[in-house]
């Protein structure tokens, strides 16, 4: 039973809110949360709050690697574009701690030493094209860098590519313009064979695969497709068979690749792959070398197992200038040109621009690699509860004695919503800043939420209360329950014998609702000074002129209590921190039992 005895100032409320991510390091910049109450939608910021050099509030981009001039228009209106292309990597960590954003194609490595050498600065790493294997995505995670990449403005070129490829090598294009230019005129060596009516196995049906396989369909050739995760529809649309691996590259005369490189794709041609291959096989790369155990390719050339490669793609770029495999007389190669047309540049170069703007500016990115991506309108809706969860969070960490024991943490969502209507990811990662931040120096956000929270052992469960009534809003209350710990405050421990915070969203407001099985209102701003005392008259005017006569401005009061007489807990909200006297003149309350400050 929860009674509000007194709103002191509820008008003091601000209306805005700012939860920074990333305030511990000082001249970084900070990645937060803000939610204006008067600006709608909310995002998820990374701001430049300060440029190293002090001068400039603009964030600074970092474009590596040569970009469409659209693109560096569109970024030019938001941030400082510093263009540094061919740096060593030496040249690009020490760059680094001076960006905000790096955006880079496929030739830069931006490995761990760079997420290092940011010292936390760097929050988005902008990918301009699809493959984002040049990028260390689990140390972006772990420094909380947030990775975009531009997955579909160069597809049509990498495909068109693929059938460039594909065409001149059955027609020895290159060797005969080669031996052409060379004097020659050698019509009887360069006899090619025909695409009509040959199956071609696309290894890898996702974009480029199947605008590969639709293209080759006009060719006339007969297209099978692997791929273990390519929904059986679309290969029906484009009159296409999905089949098995074994199957794929047993029956072809010619097989694409259009895999991404993964450990699992690493090396997929190799020694017995290609023993398993028609005599004659042709192959076409356009999607990474390393998907290739070149060194097999070229034993496989050596013995006819395949007649020809087309590639445009190399484990190493740019390759050995004496690679077998380049020099090879049966091998067509190009310098990685899959997305090198006009119109692709133009149009990866918007894709990135936009995402990384995006991000810098708080969006959630749409092409978010390492992030949950949450549409805007689940966003908008999530806005106060993705507050209230980080406070809760913090809340029920600071009410363990010595926090740092904390392991075990169930988190319940009580929603009238379906389960599959409520996306608790951003709330799980925001609860998880809010356990592990006041009790750590790391920062929190939600990329690297998970990562942070599996690196300190804490295992965080969800679990939905289901509710009766209309799925209006998307959430009724958030408990946070901390088991196994004891507790500063003894009050905060449930008849279970876990920590236990509740809250609710009030007018937009979060509030704390629950202490243990005490029920109080007190709405979730400045800090909290929660009492238990022995249930009698005059206890809120005590303390509020003990805070009053301390120029500690009392926001919130209220007293929930069991039973008339008999304990109470009394939840305050101070928009000051209280002297170390001030608490100590509260303790010294006869009737007070025990109390706890809790900063938000
Ligand atoms: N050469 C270039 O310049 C160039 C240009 C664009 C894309 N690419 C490369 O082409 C590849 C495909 O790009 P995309 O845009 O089509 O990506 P995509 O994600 O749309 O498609 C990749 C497909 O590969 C499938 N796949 C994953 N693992 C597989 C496996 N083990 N076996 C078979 N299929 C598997 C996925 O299910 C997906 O459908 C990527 O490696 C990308 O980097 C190269
Ligand atoms: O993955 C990609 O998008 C392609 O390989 C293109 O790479 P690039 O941007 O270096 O041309």
């Amino acid at each position: 039973m929860a009674t509000s005895a007194a709103s002191c100032a509820a008008s003091l409320r601000q209306p805005s809110l700012k939860l920074s991510l990333s305030s511990k390091h000082s001249l970084s910049p900070l990645f937060s949360v803000s939610f204006n109450h008067k600006r709608a939608p909310p995002r998820l910021v990374i701001i430049a709050s300060a440029a190293a050099d002090g001068i400039s509030s603009k964030p600074t981009v970092l474009i590596a690697e040569k970009l469409g001039q659209a693109g560096l228009d569109l970024l030019n209106e938001f941030a400082n574009v510093d263009c540094a292309y061919n740096l060593s990597p030496e040249e690009l960590c020490t760059k680094i701690s001076l960006c905000d954003a790096l955006i880079v194609r496929s030739g830069t490595k931006v490995n761990r030493d760079v997420f290092e050498s940011s010292a936390g600065r760097l929050k988005v790493v902008g990918r301009a094209g699809v493959g984002i294997d040049n990028v260390d995505l689990a140390a972006a995670t772990e420094f909380g860098c947030l990775v975009v990449n531009a997955p579909t403005a160069n597809t049509v070129a990498a495909a068109e590519h693929g059938i460039a490829l594909l065409a001149a090598m059955a027609r020895n294009v290159a060797q005969a313009d080669a031996s052409v230019k060379a004097g020659k005129w050698q019509r009887n060596k360069y006899v090619g064979v025909s695409l009509v009516g040959k199956t071609l196995a696309v290894l890898g049906f996702g974009k480029v695969g199947s605008e590969v396989a639709r293209r080759a369909k006009g060719l006339g050739m007969h297209v099978i497709a692997h791929d273990p995760y390519a929904p059986a529809d679309r290969a029906r649309a484009i009159g296409v068979d999905l089949v098995s691996f074994d199957e794929a590259i047993a029956t072809a005369d010619f097989i694409s690749l259009h895999m991404p490189l993964t450990p699992a794709t690493s090396k997929v041609l190799n020694d017995e792959t290609f023993g398993k291959m028609k005599k004659g096989v042709r192959i076409i790369n356009v999607a990474r070398g390393g998907v290739i155990d070149e060194e097999a390719l070229v034993r496989a050339l050596d013995s006819g197992r395949v007649a020809q490669a087309a590639l445009d793609v190399f484990t190493e770029e740019p390759p050995p200038a004496d690679s077998k495999l380049v020099q090879h007389e049966r091998v067509t190669v190009t310098p990685h040109l899959g997305a090198s047309t006009m119109e692709a540049q133009e149009g990866v170069a918007i894709e990135i621009a936009e995402a990384v703007v995006g991000a810098l500016k708080g969006e959630l990115a749409a092409t978010a690699v390492n992030a949950p991506m949450v549409p805007a309108e689940v966003l908008t809706e999530l806005k106060p509860f993705v507050e209230l969860a980080e406070k809760l969070g913090r809340l029920a960490v600071q009410l363990v004695a010595g926090g740092s024991g904390v392991k075990t943490v169930k988190v319940s969502y009580a929603s009238s919503r379906a389960p599959d209507d409520l996306d608790t990811r951003l709330l799980r990662a925001m609860i998880t800043k809010g356990l592990i931040e006041p009790i750590s120096d790391v920062f929190v956000n939600l990329v690297n939420a998970d990562y942070t929270a599996k690196q300190r052992g804490l295992r965080l469960t969800e679990e939905r209360i289901l509710l009766d009534g209309s799925p209006e809003s998307p959430l009724e209350f958030i408990q946070v329950q901390i088991a196994n710990v004891e507790s500063k405050f003894a009050s905060a421990i449930s008849e279970s014998g876990e920590i236990k915070v509740e809250g609710r969203v009030k007018d937009g407001v979060p509030h704390l609702t629950k202490v243990g099985s005490f029920e109080v209102d007190v709405s979730l701003e400045g800090s909290i000074i929660l009492c238990r005392q022995v249930d009698q008259p005059g206890m809120i005017g005590t303390v509020g002129s003990i805070l009053g006569s301390e120029n500690v401005n009392v926001s919130f009061m209220s007293v929930g209590r069991v039973a008339p007489r008999k304990h109470a807990v009394m939840a305050i909200g101070v928009d000051e921190q209280p002297r170390k006297e001030t608490l100590k003149k509260i303790g010294d309350v006869p009737a007070i039992e025990e109390f706890v400050f809790l900063k938000l």
